[in-house]
């Protein structure tokens, strides 16, 4: 058979004429699959999965490049419908080229981009440009979110029609919250004739002026102004009600109170067209992560009691809450080194979620099945995008994961520009080890590649 190919020679942003990967466990919830099954691809296509689809003639082409996935996971690539690029306009916490190289070792295929740059994306210009520096760069996809209203000010709507026609995949105002009851209404009206999503930043800024945390018994000690979860809340209800009487899609990103949960869950059962996501750190951190004045976990909205984390799972479990989605927010050291309440809010996620949630899954928390869809047909669903899965047929979007793979964190090894996670340092376990997006290769883990390459044992798989 063709020998394993070692890392530094797998060609990155390109297409194998030939790709098999063996033995793999493969979960697909698009096709309710959960086997250990062969993959082969083929020009960048998915041309045969199942037991046995690497056959010795194959194995043995020339042009076969084979990897062993003996004890690796096999996954439809992510889809992350909100994450900040930061380009145009602060390049020094991230851009285009890094966000997208941080999201392919994270296990992205398509990753959606907040317009909270600068200028704010509410023009086809700025949606061209973005669309443009992502095809340059190559690797996972690019779909920018258009500004609701003009620089996000809150009162003037945007021209959604030509965000559309240039690529724009859904709106949001994110970083800050359309508080205005009228334009909220117009907004969704205005949306839904072109089919977007009004994605939400749900905050009532006049009750969370000069908040630093949730408000609870921890800010009351730390001495820090809180953020109540009604302010939350009360955003989300009403919100409901102007998607009822409009009819219009409506998303809620990063939940993060017992009190929305419950009032979508309410909203859903009456068949109000209302989405939501969770990012993974309101899955698992509360705001004893504050404690100690640490501004790396200062994020909006804040991190809050454990029982709204439970209540976030189990709402992302009984698919209350769709999606999952990082709002991965680099800030560089000069945003994040300094007095707390000086700080910025928001945390890296794109290239942390397979360790985080994969460890979800270990303990018992959520089903892999439904965490994959929540990272792929979920927020496809939202966006408009076919969501990448392991079909016969199908483009090779996925990614190949390392599940018990345990590593420290070392800061070197991000690729995103910045490094605000609580995470650094921490032992993890569960790495990416490969990425496909567009058929092509976007990401291959040197280290892991160069171990699986290691010559096999007689009998192994694919031998
Ligand atoms: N999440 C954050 O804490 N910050 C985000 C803005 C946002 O998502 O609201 C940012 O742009 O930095
Ligand atoms: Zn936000
Ligand atoms: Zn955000």
């Amino acid at each position: 058979m063709a020998a394993p190919v070692p890392a530094q020679v797998v060609p990155a942003h390109t297409t194998l004429p030939l790709l098999i990967i063996t033995g793999v466990r493969a979960v697909d919830p698009a096709q309710r699959l959960d086997a250990v099954v062969d993959v082969v691809m083929e020009g960048g296509s998915i041309s045969r999965i199942g037991r046995g689809a690497a056959t010795q003639d194959l194995l043995q082409s020339e042009q076969a490049m084979v990897v062993r996935g003996d004890g690796l996971l096999l996954l439809p690539a992510f889809i992350d419908m909100h994450a900040h690029l930061r380009e145009p306009g602060q390049e020094y916490k991230e851009d285009i080229a890094s966000g997208l190289a941080a999201a392919a070792a994270g296990g992205f295929a398509h990753v959606c981009a907040m317009p909270n740059t600068r200028p704010v994306n509410d023009t086809r210009a700025v949606t061209e440009a973005m669309i443009a520096r992502a095809r340059s760069v190559g690797g996972p996809a690019l779909h920018p979110i258009g500004a609701i209203t003009v620089g996000q000010r809150g009162q003037e709507l945007t021209e959604m029609a030509d965000l559309k026609e240039a690529g724009a995949v859904g709106v949001s105002d994110d970083g800050r919250c359309v508080t205005s009851s009228a334009v909220m209404r117009r907004a969704l009206e205005y949306a839904s004739t072109f089919d977007l999503a009004v994605i939400q930043h749900a905050e009532d800024h006049a009750l969370t002026e000069g908040a630093q945390m949730h408000e609870g018994a921890i800010s009351t000690r730390l001495g820090l102004r809180g953020w109540p979860r009604v302010a939350e809340d009360i955003i989300v209800a009403r919100d409901v009600l102007l998607a009822e009487a409009t009819g219009a899609r409506y998303h809620v990103a990063h939940v993060s109170s017992l009190g929305a949960v419950r009032i979508l869950r309410e909203a859903k059962s009456r068949g109000i067209s209302v989405t939501a996501e969770v990012t993974p750190h309101h899955l698992t951190l509360t705001d004893e992560a504050v404690i100690g004045y640490d501004a790396v976990c200062k994020v909006n909205p804040p991190l809050r009691e454990q029982a709204d984390v439970d209540a976030l799972r189990e709402a992302l479990a009984d698919g209350t809450i769709d999606v999952i989605a990082t709002d991965h927010a680099p800030h560089s050291s000069l945003e994040k080194d300094c007095e707390f309440v000086e700080a910025s809010p928001g945390m890296l996620g794109l290239e942390l979620v397979v360790p985080v949630l994969l460890g979800l899954v270990r303990a018992g928390n959520l089903p892999l099945g439904r965490v994959v869809d929540a990272l792929t047909r979920a927020p496809a669903r939202v966006v408009g995008l076919d969501a990448p899965t392991l079909a016969q047929g199908a483009r090779a979007e996925l990614c190949l994961v390392d599940p018990e793979h345990r590593y420290r964190l070392d800061p070197s090894r991000l690729r995103s520009k910045s490094r605000n996670t609580p995470l650094l340092g921490r032992e993890l376990c569960g790495q990416v080890c490969l990425t496909m997006a567009g058929g092509r290769i976007v990401f291959v883990d040197p280290l892991i590649e160069a171990q699986r390459s290691a010559p096999q044992a007689p009998g192994g798989a694919g031998s």
